[in-house]
């Protein structure tokens, strides 16, 4: 274990009566500690710590520039911190690379939309699987002896209760390019969840949609993290559907981390409110109206 921090969060009483509790005794399945990510002169993250409970549904927050792909993008491996360390279930996987993060169980979407546009939605959501696969291409001639076939057969089905799942069984096999934006939005969400990631980072999982479609989306994050058990970090700029869905939210502001807490806490949050949402202190007016739905989910 290398000595990695592992300490459990101080859990019963943190959640609201009524709200399903994942981190109720939880370990922490993502550390970040003194992270610090420097472009140049610009300092996208500021001594940055915080930690991420397994089961939970995480969300960062903060206005545009404030580090929040940046973050994510030091939890997927895609930047290295300049100083600090990140930990993934108890290893420190700092000097790690994306592809050996993902094969520990670190999944990702991304901002703008990296389906391939000529293949099928199924072909789509096959790619990628390949290192769940024990056969290769050295035990792929004895197809039928080596237990290949019920490999593949096994494949295709979790594949399919993916899609069941998404309910994208209508166009399993469209030309992915040829999808609305909320469908392909939807498949890249297969795709990643297809990779039976522990953590999966959702970069923006409801830019440029509709109401319906950004419901039908929350509603698939929320039995993500319920029903498949995922640790759900997620970067969302509809506040809404953040307070709403989210366990606990992180806010960034100008790289530096100003507040963490349960959603009606970092609502609360005069810095929140004065920083983030450019409100005066005086303001008495809430917020944001937060419908309950998360608690009603539990
Ligand atoms: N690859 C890079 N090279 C140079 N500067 C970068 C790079 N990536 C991010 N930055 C800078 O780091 C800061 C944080 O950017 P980041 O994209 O992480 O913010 P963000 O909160 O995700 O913003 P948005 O909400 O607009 O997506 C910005 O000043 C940005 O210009």
């Amino acid at each position: 274990m290398s000595g990695a921090p592992v300490a459990p969060h101080p859990g019963p009483g943190q959640n609201s009566p009524g709200q399903k509790s994942p981190t109720t005794q939880a370990e922490t399945i993502f550390e970040a500690r003194g992270v610090n990510l420097r472009f140049g002169g610009v300092h996208a993250l500021t001594d940055v710590s915080f930690g991420i409970r397994k089961g939970e549904l995480f969300s960062i927050i903060g206005p545009n520039g404030a580090g929040k792909t940046s973050m994510v993008n030091c939890i997927s491996g895609r930047y290295r911190p300049t100083d600090g360390k990140v930990y993934f279930k108890g290893r420190d996987v700092t000097g790690m690379t994306p592809n050996h993060r993902a094969s520990l169980g670190i999944g990702r979407t991304f901002q703008n939309l990296a389906l391939f546009g000529h293949m099928t939605v199924l072909d789509n959501i096959m790619v990628g699987r390949h290192h769940l696969l024990k056969n290769n291409f050295l035990t792929g001639p004895l197809y039928w002896l080596t237990g290949a076939r019920k490999e593949e057969l096994a494949h295709r089905r979790e594949v399919e209760e993916i899609i069941d799942f998404l309910e994208i069984q209508h166009v399993r096999k469209a030309t992915a390019g040829t999808l609305s934006y909320g469908l392909r939005k939807r498949v890249e969400l297969a795709r990643a969840i297809a990779l039976k990631p522990d953590l999966i980072l959702l970069d923006e999982p409801m830019a440029g949609m509709n109401l319906e479609e950004k419901e039908d989306m929350a509603r698939y994050i929320v039995d993500l993290n319920e029903e498949f058990g995922m640790t759900v970090v997620m970067i969302e700029h509809d506040m809404g559907v953040v307070m709403d869905i989210s366990h606990r939210v992180m806010v960034l502001e100008f790289g530096k981390k100003i507040a963490e807490g349960r959603p009606e806490e970092v609502l609360a949050d005069p810095r929140v409110r004065r920083a983030y949402l450019g409100e005066d202190d005086e303001e008495e007016e809430p917020v944001a109206a937060v419908p309950p739905a998360r608690k009603e989910v539990a």
